[in-house]
């Protein structure tokens, strides 16, 4: 099996390095445009696996899709990050091409392929891949609401004093710093609602702090995260092609889910051999439900846009 990572920036290299720690696939294709750089990245990875005993074996190129052939899986991290004070919103522009040229390339060589995007604003980007490639619906999945989850869970940890592998929390609703939506009225501490354990005030304050978490760490680094956005695009794909069939928030195509149309929205979904394979419909309240509303407004009106630049 065949894995590629466009992308060999922090996010790329990060993904590429849990993907071929994992042995998810015998050969891993790390590309990117700039010359070169992908090439020395995946001979820095190489040179780990005799200290860390993976056998999977990881190449570098420069632009040169043909050796993508064959993929079973793509992830598409290339384009900019954001700076300190922007919105991923903010990246539209630029990226947008990005994301449409790179997804048509992976397809022209790997037309069964599945396709993960982490790129940003990155529901704009999943349904932008959606609608350049014209693949089948579950072989799109945007990678963010793992990402989010996992942040939500950190955050519960923090407050509760409890390890983050005991708690189950997810996100679901856009991948923005005002669009996510951390479900804490349904989040467990191993079966337990964590609501028994926390004031509304300690509640306020993990949501708040769970929404803004990318802001948080791109104010502090300078740039955007990277080890748990890595972390997070290879745990999608092992689920896919391990078909373990885990359970994640991933942006996907709605068609009439949770009362939306023609959009790519966090949702639980099943992931496993055929992509993203069921989407679990919660029973959210009222509230939960117009705040689902407002994030998928917002959302739709930056799908608008793709229109306005030409991307679409
Ligand atoms: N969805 C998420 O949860 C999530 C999490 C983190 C970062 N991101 C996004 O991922 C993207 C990458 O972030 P990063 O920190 O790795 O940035 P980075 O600048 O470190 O890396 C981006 C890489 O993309 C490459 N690139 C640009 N155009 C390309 C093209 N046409 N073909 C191939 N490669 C190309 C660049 O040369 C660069 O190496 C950003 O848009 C960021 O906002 C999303
Ligand atoms: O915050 C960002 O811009 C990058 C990414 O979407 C993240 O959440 O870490």
């Amino acid at each position: 099996m065949k894995i590629t990572v466009v992308g060999a920036g922090a996010v790329g290299a990060t993904t590429a390095d849990n993907i071929v720690r994992s042995e998810l696939a015998e050969e891993v294709v790390l590309l990117d445009i700039k010359e070169g750089f992908a090439e020395g990245k995946a001979q820095d990875m190489s040179q780990t696996a005799a200290l860390l005993g993976f056998d999977s074996k990881i190449i570098g190129v420069t632009n040169d899709y043909s050796q993508t052939a064959g993929s079973t899986v793509a992830v598409i991290t290339s384009g900019l990050p954001r700076k300190p004070g922007m919105t991923r919103e903010e990246l539209i522009g630029t990226n947008a091409n990005i994301v449409r040229n790179v997804a048509e390339n992976l397809l022209k060589h790997s037309p069964d392929i599945i396709l993960v995007v982490v790129s940003n604003p990155m529901d704009t980007m999943t349904y932008l891949a959606l609608k350049a490639t014209g693949l089948p619906k579950n072989r799109i999945i945007g990678m963010g609401g793992t990402l989010d989850s996992s942040r939500f869970r950190y955050q519960l940890s923090l407050r509760l004093g409890a390890s983050p592998a005991d708690l189950n929390a997810i996100v679901i609703g856009g991948h923005g710093d005002t669009t996510m939506i951390p479900l804490i009225k349904h989040a467990t501490w191993n079966s337990l609602p964590v609501t028994q354990f926390l004031t509304d005030e300690e509640q306020k304050q993990i949501v708040a702090d769970t929404m803004v978490g990318g802001a948080t760490l791109t104010k502090l680094i300078g740039t955007s995260a990277w080890y748990a956005p890595g972390a997070s695009s290879a745990a999608v794909v092992a689920s896919i092609v391990r078909d373990q069939k885990k359970l994640f928030t991933a942006s996907v195509y709605l068609e009439g889910e949770y009362g939306q149309e023609d959009i790519n929205l966090g949702v639980p979904v099943v992931l496993g051999k055929n992509g993203w394979e069921r989407i679990l419909e919660l029973p959210l309240d009222e509230d939960e439900k117009a705040t689902f509303a407002k994030s998928a407004d917002a959302v739709r009106n930056m799908n608008n846009v793709l229109k306005e630049i030409g991307a679409l």
